[in-house]
């Protein structure tokens, strides 16, 4: 169990990043989140996605240190917020979320959003920290193809993950080929859609079949489509069941069922409407 919970692909650089991991996303700075990573640590997870924004990385870090784990074994992923964008304020703003979660280097660093115009400095700051080694992989979240294209024209090093809001309401067919083009991972936020299509009929139904339950059926949905899934639970009973996907795989009839829930739909901002 343990093993395949922290199944790895490789991205672009070669880096191993594993496939399942805890978001922690509103979980509370603290015993809240500190819980809720030594449970997942426990059940076997090794990966961990937070962001500047979760005022949680301290936290986040902590855990790692008390879990007995060395920091190595867990995959961490920061986010820089939309406020830092910019070359100078990128390097300041990396480093204190290093200082913050104490660590001597992060796994992935992603750009948050695109927002308009200085997204290309900010990823040249990328570049030289994940030159200088403090960042083993560098990406972005929430970019549309025209926002890649843009950067991949500029860009000397190529992001090699792309985490955007994914789910069967969100399917992403055309930023998700485009990736695939260009050996961007795309890693799924809000794979349960904050919940709401865990009582999707379809869902419910492909559930009983595989005697699994609706979350289970969503995140399996997630790896058997190669995307990356990073839900987000506080707790255990939940951690635990929605790493129970490693022992099933779901057929093409029922890919195909999950792929037409497709509705377009967003719980979170179009990217192109957060100008900032
Ligand atoms: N790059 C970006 O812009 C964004 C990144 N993210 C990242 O993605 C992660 C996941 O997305 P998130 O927005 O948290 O949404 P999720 O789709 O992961 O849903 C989380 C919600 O579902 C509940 N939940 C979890 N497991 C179950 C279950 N098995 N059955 C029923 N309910 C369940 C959780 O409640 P409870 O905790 O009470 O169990 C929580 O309310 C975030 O935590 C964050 O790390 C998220 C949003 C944007
Ligand atoms: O990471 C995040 C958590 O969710 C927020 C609200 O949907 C997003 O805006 C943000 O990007």
């Amino acid at each position: 169990m343990v093993s395949q919970i922290s199944q790895t692909t490789k991205l672009n650089n070669g880096v191993e990043m594993p496939w399942f991991g805890l978001g922690v996303y509103k979980a509370q700075a603290g015993s809240e989140v500190e819980q809720a990573i030594h449970n997942a640590l426990e059940i076997g997870y090794r990966h961990v996605d937070t962001a500047a924004l979760y005022e949680n990385e301290e936290s986040v870090g902590e855990a790692i240190r008390t879990s007995g784990l060395k920091r190595e074994d867990v995959f961490v992923t920061t986010k820089l917020w939309n406020t830092e964008q910019g070359y100078e304020s990128t390097l300041k703003a990396f480093e204190t979320s290093r200082q913050k979660l104490k660590f001597d280097y992060i796994d992935l660093y992603l750009i948050h959003w695109p927002g308009k115009d200085k997204f290309v400095d900010t990823w040249k700051a990328f570049e030289k920290l994940y030159r200088d080694g403090y960042i083993r992989a560098i990406g972005v979240s929430n970019f549309k193809v025209h926002h890649l294209q843009t950067l991949l024209e500029q860009a000397e090093i190529r992001p090699t993950v792309n985490q955007v809001e994914y789910h069967p309401r969100l399917t992403q067919e055309p930023l998700k080929a485009f990736c695939e083009s260009q050996q961007i991972q795309l890693e799924a936020w809000a794979p349960l859609m904050r919940g709401k299509v865990l009582d999707d009929p379809v869902i419910l139904d492909i559930a009983a079949k595989y005697g699994k339950t609706p979350s289970q059926i969503v995140l399996r949905w997630d790896l058997d489509t190669k995307v990356i899934t990073i839900p987000k639970s506080v707790h255990r009973n939940r951690i635990e069941e929605n790493a129970g996907i490693f022992d099933f795989q779901l057929d093409e009839t029922d890919l195909k069922r999950i792929g037409q829930l497709n509705k377009d739909e967003r719980t979170g901002p179009d990217p192109d409407a957060l100008v900032f």
